[in-house]
């Protein structure tokens, strides 16, 4: 006969049985944009779950936070709008006290939306008049000063987002871009009261609504500066922002960063990097795969379109290569060559096409016996996911700032797979090696 366990106090059954409140509801413009969201809430300390959409069914009691993810920075306006309040009253209705619209560090939009639109829905949703936005990561060079967004050294405008296929990103002047998509008033809450602190914040933002400002973008140049901000966005119901803002959050609800919090079950299985980012990152760390000697094989988007089966192709090629060293499969390409392909094709259709092609490789893959697939681009990584019929993702150990290596379960595996979504911007030249080398 067994020992039998013993009880444990009531107090402890009580607490069981008490329904724990989330704080934060999070709803985040694309895929890889909610990995990263979600990876600054864990480092921060936070319990999240991350779903691929509106979760059919109920979610593990106990997440701090819930990211939900959408596939809605590129789709038609009114569909962003209408697929973020669906999230929103989802997310209202499990209890979150705050709601966090998650977008691009490089504010991804055109004068069409979706930022603009899809913020001033959620205030209507919410019925209030004033709200954030700030796309600041200094982790990964994201700098706001006098409203204007700074990737690395150079403005938004000088940089790589310029020649982005689908968002392409011309101004640098926030305050402009987002008044070009809203119906409010944009203000700007400058450098200077930030670094004054947090009583001088929420001052401004009392002067900004006096002023019949619905929204303010917010200047931030350190981690410093989002723990300051974090603080006085305490009571707004809507925080709009790139993944930065999230580090100074849980402090609200006296929640402290907790190393232990990442922790995924061991990877094994073949691994394989599917690229259809065309960035000036993810065009590096292509070269570098390649000058490593790796397998890759590139997918000419001009022969997708003339109906050559690359699907097939592709998985053809990768069969005999799969292993122990990564192979590559990818549409990645400079500009000139994208610019070439959007002219024939179209640029929407160019990049559903590819995504298409992509993700039918990635569940090839997978099917397969791929249990380690990082995939490089945001909306590459939506059409993945989505082809994958993930529905959950646990969020594990971070490889660079921004992507975390995750654990989900997928009906193509019988087992789960690690998948890493590495946003088209981030990650050093060696991020396919360093990934690999840190799963192993
Ligand atoms: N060679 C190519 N020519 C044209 N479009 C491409 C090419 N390769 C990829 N694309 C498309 O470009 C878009 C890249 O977006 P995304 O995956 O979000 O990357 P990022 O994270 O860099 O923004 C996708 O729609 C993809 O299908
Ligand atoms: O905030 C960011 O830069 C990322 O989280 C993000 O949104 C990535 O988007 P893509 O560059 O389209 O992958």
């Amino acid at each position: 006969m067994g020992i039998a366990a013993p009880r444990p106090p009531v107090r402890l059954i009580i607490a069981a049985f008490m329904e724990k409140t989330m704080y934060l509801g999070c709803i985040a413009d694309d895929f890889t944009g909610a990995t990263d969201l979600a990876n600054n809430l864990v480092r921060a300390g936070m319990k999240v779950v991350q779903t691929i959409g509106i979760p059919s069914s109920p979610l593990p009691a106990g997440a701090d936070a819930v990211v939900v993810a959408l596939k809605s920075r590129t789709i038609p306006a009114q569909e962003a709008v209408s697929q973020s309040l669906a999230a929103a009253s989802w997310l209202k209705a499990q209890g979150a006290s705050q709601l966090y619209f998650k977008y691009c560090s490089t504010f991804d939009s055109t004068d069409a939306g979706n930022i603009g639109p899809v913020t001033e829905a959620l205030m209507d949703f919410l019925a209030t008049d004033f709200t954030i936005a700030c796309p600041a990561f200094p982790d990964n060079g994201r700098t706001l000063f006098k409203g204007h967004l700074f990737v690395g050294d150079v403005l938004l405008s000088d940089s790589g987002m310029k020649n982005h296929p689908l968002t392409p990103m011309t101004d640098a002047n926030l305050v402009r871009v987002l008044q070009r998509q809203s119906a409010r008033k944009v203000g700007l809450i400058d450098y200077a009261t930030v670094a004054a602190g947090t009583e001088a914040i929420q001052a401004r933002i009392a002067q900004l609504k006096q002023d019949g400002v619905g929204i303010a973008i917010v200047d931030a140049i350190s981690n410093a500066d989002l723990i300051k901000m974090g603080r006085a966005f305490a009571a707004l119901p809507l925080v709009t922002a790139g993944s930065g803002v999230a580090i100074g959050l849980p402090q609200n609800w006296n929640i402290a960063a907790n190393p232990e919090s990442a922790l995924l079950p061991s990877a094994s299985g073949a691994k394989a990097v599917v690229s259809g980012s065309c960035s000036t990152a993810s065009n590096a760390q292509v070269a570098d795969f390649i000058a490593r000697g790796w397998p890759a094989m590139a997918i000419d988007p001009l022969q997708v379109a003339g109906g050559v089966d690359m699907v097939a192709r592709a998985l053809d090629w990768a069969r005999p290569r799969l292993g122990a060293t990564p192979v590559l499969i990818y549409a990645t390409a400079e500009p000139s060559a994208v610019k070439a392909v959007q002219a024939k094709l179209g640029v929407q259709e160019a990049g559903e096409l590819i995504e298409k092609t992509l993700s039918a490789i990635a569940l090839g893959l997978v099917q397969g016996g791929v249990r380690q697939l990082l995939v490089a681009g945001g909306e590459t990584s939506g059409a993945c996911v989505q082809a994958l019929d993930i529905k959950t993702m646990q969020i594990g150990p971070q490889i660079d700032p921004g992507v975390p290596w995750c654990f989900a379960h997928s009906l193509a595996a019988d087992s789960g797979v690690h998948i890493a979504l590495k946003s088209g911007n981030f990650g050093t030249v060696d991020f396919f090696s360093k990934a690999f080398a840190q799963s192993s």
